[in-house]
């Protein structure tokens, strides 16, 4: 038994969450928010808005100083030098560019200088190219006809060539600034970035994190030869190596030991993607349990038997960290989205958003928000209206609704029947929003007690994977659900049904 500490370094925010396996408790939990507590770095989201061609960047040393101050919150809580090992989420498909000198800045135990100032000499791009970003149009087509086409992509790596995966924004990069490209020695993605730095050293990509790169064999677990060709010159020098999610890296960094208390006895395991890790922080490594994670993105992701794919070609096929594979479904426009209509409806916080919810009639008028370009459906920004048109009093409803209808039909490629559903993300604490995806899925909706399923899923590895500690003794008393579960109106499946249809018949229209 032992304590364990799981980081979530997502879109908006760190995350660390202390568990005691032992006494089956929660020993402690910090945050910090790259926009709210850096109001001075031009980074309101987490990320860089106004990217030209669908660029949408990052600051990876932004993330860094992220995690000091998460530490530095959490050593305010508890004693750090108790922690027996540290695993690390990290949202998807984001990519670190590091150049000569990379291991020297990784090992470097000094506490005199922070994270960020030991990695910013060593970056071979300043800024991280991240999930929203959909610049890569070229590159998938290029890729794609490397490969043999979308459907040979999909079959090996688990999903079409996709513009926000890492390959084809490695082959922008590659093409756009080919001498700073011929720099860089090590591509990480964020997961396995944070992990090397914990550990002071190269930390290998885990399959879950891995298959979101359009560079993995997905029915191998190891790099596609094919598609590192097809991608860039001289990349698989570039990439760590990829392992099983359990695969312990080493012992923590001198620099955490010195700055954050430590103890030099902590091991770190390496990383995984949000989502595979909130899969296992839901206790849905096994298939049968479908999850919505509704955070900055909207996710609909299960553990399947097997490897499935889209035919459509939005879905995606991960590993899953624990063994196995997982499905998955994105939506762009989630949290930012909900934001958005908040503020055009004049509502100064969420439970007065809520109580427009409340006040409004379900199964009318469906609205899908999309502000910004949408990963699923692959559209330009603009909005789908169905049903009846949604007034400012109603749209805050007609929003969600739109938003769980189009993950409803999004995910019905993936097979497995949605008996109940387990929420997560931001807006899962919103009874109003749960209300909605029980009413639309026409499934009980369930929450856990511990929230943060992406840290949790990070802590719960670390535990299985360097402690000894059974994911089977974990699930039961970290993954239970909250008492109470939203149930479902059942009498509006009809009236939800026909919206569904109209949705795939304007789709069909607009393809
Ligand atoms: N009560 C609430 N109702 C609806 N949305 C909420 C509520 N509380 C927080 N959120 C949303 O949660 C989002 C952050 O979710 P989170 O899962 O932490 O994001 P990420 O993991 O992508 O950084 C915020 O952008 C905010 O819109
Ligand atoms: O692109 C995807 C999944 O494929 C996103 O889900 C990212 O992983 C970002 O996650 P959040 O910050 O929204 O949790």
């Amino acid at each position: 038994m032992a304590i364990v500490l799981g980081l979530d370094l997502s879109t908006q925010s760190a995350t660390a969450v202390v568990l005691d396996t032992a006494k089956g408790t929660t020993v402690a939990r910090a945050r910090s928010a790259f926009g709210a507590d850096f109001p001075d770095r031009g980074h309101p989201e987490g990320f860089l808005r106004g990217g030209q061609g669908g660029e949408v960047h990052a600051d990876p040393l932004l993330w860094l100083d992220g995690l000091e101050l998460a530490l530095d919150r959490l050593a305010e809580l508890a004693d750090l030098s108790g922690i027996d090992a540290v695993s690390v989420s990290g949202q998807q498909h984001g990519s670190v560019y590091l150049a000569a000198g990379y291991e020297a800045a990784l090992v470097d135990g000094s506490r005199a200088t922070s994270l960020s100032a030991k990695i910013s000499p060593v970056l071979s791009r300043r800024s991280s190219p991240i999930w929203m970003d959909s610049s890569t149009a070229a590159e998938c087509a290029e890729i794609a006809a490397a490969l043999g086409g979308d459907q040979a992509v999909c079959d090996l790596t688990g999903s079409v060539a996709t513009m926000r995966f890492t390959g084809p924004q490695i082959r922008r990069f590659a093409k756009l600034d080919p001498a700073a490209w011929a720099k860089t020695e090590r591509v990480h993605l964020v997961s396995s970035f944070f992990a090397s730095v914990l550990a002071g050293k190269d930390a290998a990509i885990d399959t879950g994190d891995g298959a979101g790169m359009n560079l993995m064999d997905i029915r191998k677990g190891d790099w596609a030869p094919a598609a590192l060709a097809a991608t860039a010159p001289d990349l698989a020098a570039k990439l760590p190596p990829i392992r099983p999610g359990s695969t312990v890296v080493g012992g923590i960094s001198a620099y955490f030991v010195a700055r954050h208390g430590f103890s030099s006895k902590c091991r770190v395991v390496i990383g995984s993607g949000d989502n595979p890790s909130s899969l296992v922080g839901m206790g849905a490594s096994k298939p049968g349990k479908v999850v919505i994670s509704l955070g900055t993105s909207d996710t609909l992701f299960a553990a399947i038997e097997g490897i499935r794919t889209d035919s459509a070609g939005l879905g995606h096929a991960f590993g899953n960290p624990l063994g196995g594979s997982m499905s998955l479904v994105c939506v762009r426009n989630g949290a930012l989205a909900r934001e958005v209509i908040r503020r055009e409806c004049g509502h100064a916080d969420w439970p007065a958003f809520s109580a427009a919810i409340d006040a409004s009639p379900a199964a009318v008028s469906a609205v899908l928000p999309m502000e910004e370009p949408e990963i699923t459906p692959r559209r330009a920004a603009g909005r789908i209206v169905l049903g009846a048109p949604a007034s400012k009093a109603t749209l805050p409803r007609a929003a969600v609704e739109g938003q769980a209808l189009s993950l409803r039909y999004h995910s019905r490629w993936v097979g497995t029947p949605t008996t109940q559903l387990l929420l997560t993300g931001g807006a899962s604490e919103n009874p109003s929003i749960s209300k909605i995806f029980a009413d639309v899925f026409g499934a009980p909706v369930l929450r856990l007690a511990v929230s943060d399923s992406a840290a949790l899923g990070a802590a719960l590895r670390a535990a299985e994977g360097a402690c000894g500690v059974m994911m089977a003794d974990l699930e039961p008393v970290f993954c239970a659900p909250t008492s109470g579960d939203v149930q479902p109106n059942r009498t509006l499946r009809a009236a939800y049904d026909k919206l569904e249809a109209e949705l795939a018949q304007t789709l069909l229209r607009k393809a």
